[in-house]
């Protein structure tokens, strides 16, 4: 994918988005797509906090993507709410059945549940044995979903969510890496009979085209994040052109990232959203940038836009070689950002 324009924010000049940036390092409260804390920077920018978080094995072209949705947030126009609150999963990582219980707990009201499954190093008995303990803990009624995020291959996906579908599940999101693979895994299950919907995330946001997926008829929904897309207006268009139901979810940020996201979702017209988004993965994080954390309660978040709490942010801290690795990593973006104009 290009890197898309600001949408209307200009590109600061570096030494203003420098003066604004903050990096921080915060503790995960279970390890989380194989990482224990998260680093971010967190701008204080005119019109609000905004978040810079790639994660630290992307490159830069892909991050620049990222940077750009921070400048959007912090230096650009946000639109106008739709709604006050916006429903959100509980997301369960690849944790052990016994713990699912105590996951479930920091989501208080959640009515779906978001499960990883195929991690590396765990096997399908596994993941059936936490699907299992989910849909034991939270009731026929609830909703419930796995997200594989790409690690199986299609017979892989095949076999697993042939065992999975007895916990009438939701939907799978991104069981196959590919889309030529997801629409494949996608005619094999309906071949077969099996009701499951595939919902597309990295085929997404880290797709060289986002509407690949849509185009090939290879998901039922799909998944967006606004900072991997490259802000909120970028994903707005990607959403309207892909004619598919939403799901709106966060890529593990701080609450600033996150009123970015839940920004994203109380935009769009009503019945765009397919269901509770992934915004609540703040309950995940043992630590924030802000007081007025921005943690589900009843099953949702309200909709706003907390002030950075000056106290954390010097709390978390980092090295001084991770702060300047981020410091590198936000110029070599914006000189990105620069060039593509
Ligand atoms: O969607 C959710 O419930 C939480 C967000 C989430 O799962 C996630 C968070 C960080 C990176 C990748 C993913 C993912 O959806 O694959
Ligand atoms: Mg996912």
């Amino acid at each position: 994918m290009a890197i898309d324009s600001l949408h209307g924010a200009p590109l600061p000049p570096l030494d203003e988005l420098m003066g604004a940036a903050r990096v921080v390092s915060i503790p995960t409260r279970t390890r989380f797509r194989g990482i224990s804390v998260r680093e971010a920077v967190i701008f204080d920018a005119p019109h609000g906090p905004a978040e810079f978080s790639p994660f630290t094995e992307y490159a830069f072209g892909e991050s620049s993507r990222w940077l750009a949705a921070a400048i959007e947030f912090g230096w650009g126009e946000t639109p106008a709410a739709r709604r006050d609150t916006v429903d959100v999963n509980a997301t369960v990582p690849a944790v052990s059945a016994g713990s699912v219980a105590d996951v479930l707990a920091r989501f208080p009201g959640c009515r779906t549940a978001k499960v990883k499954v195929a991690e590396r190093g765990q096997s399908l008995a596994d993941d059936v044995a936490r699907v299992r303990s989910v849909r034991a803990a939270m009731g026929a009624d609830a909703r419930v979903r796995v997200d594989a995020n790409g690690g199986w291959s299609v017979d892989e996906a095949f076999s697993a969510l042939t065992a999975l579908a007895e916990f009438d599940l939701d939907y799978a999101e991104q069981p196959c890496a590919t889309v030529p693979e997801l629409a494949d895994l996608r005619a094999r299950l309906a071949r077969a009979g099996i009701p499951m919907r595939i919902a597309a995330d990295e085929s997404v946001r880290k797709a060289e085209d986002p509407l690949a997926v849509a185009r090939a008829g290879a998901a039922d929904l799909i998944v967006v994040k606004a900072q991997p897309l490259g802000g909120i207006a970028p994903a707005l268009a990607i959403i309207e052109e892909a004619q598919l139901p939403v799901i709106v979810s966060s890529a593990l940020d701080t609450s600033v990232g996150i009123s970015m996201g839940l920004h994203l979702a109380a935009a769009l017209p009503d019945g765009a959203l397919a269901g509770a988004c992934g915004l609540g993965t703040v309950a995940l994080l043992d630590g924030d940038v802000v007081a007025d954390r921005l943690l589900p309660e009843g099953g949702a978040l309200r909709v706003r836009r907390p002030a950075l709490d000056a106290g954390a942010l010097e709390r978390y801290r980092p090295t001084p070689d991770r702060e300047r690795w981020w410091q590198e990593r936000v110029s070599r973006c914006h000189a990105a950002l620069t060039e593509a104009g």
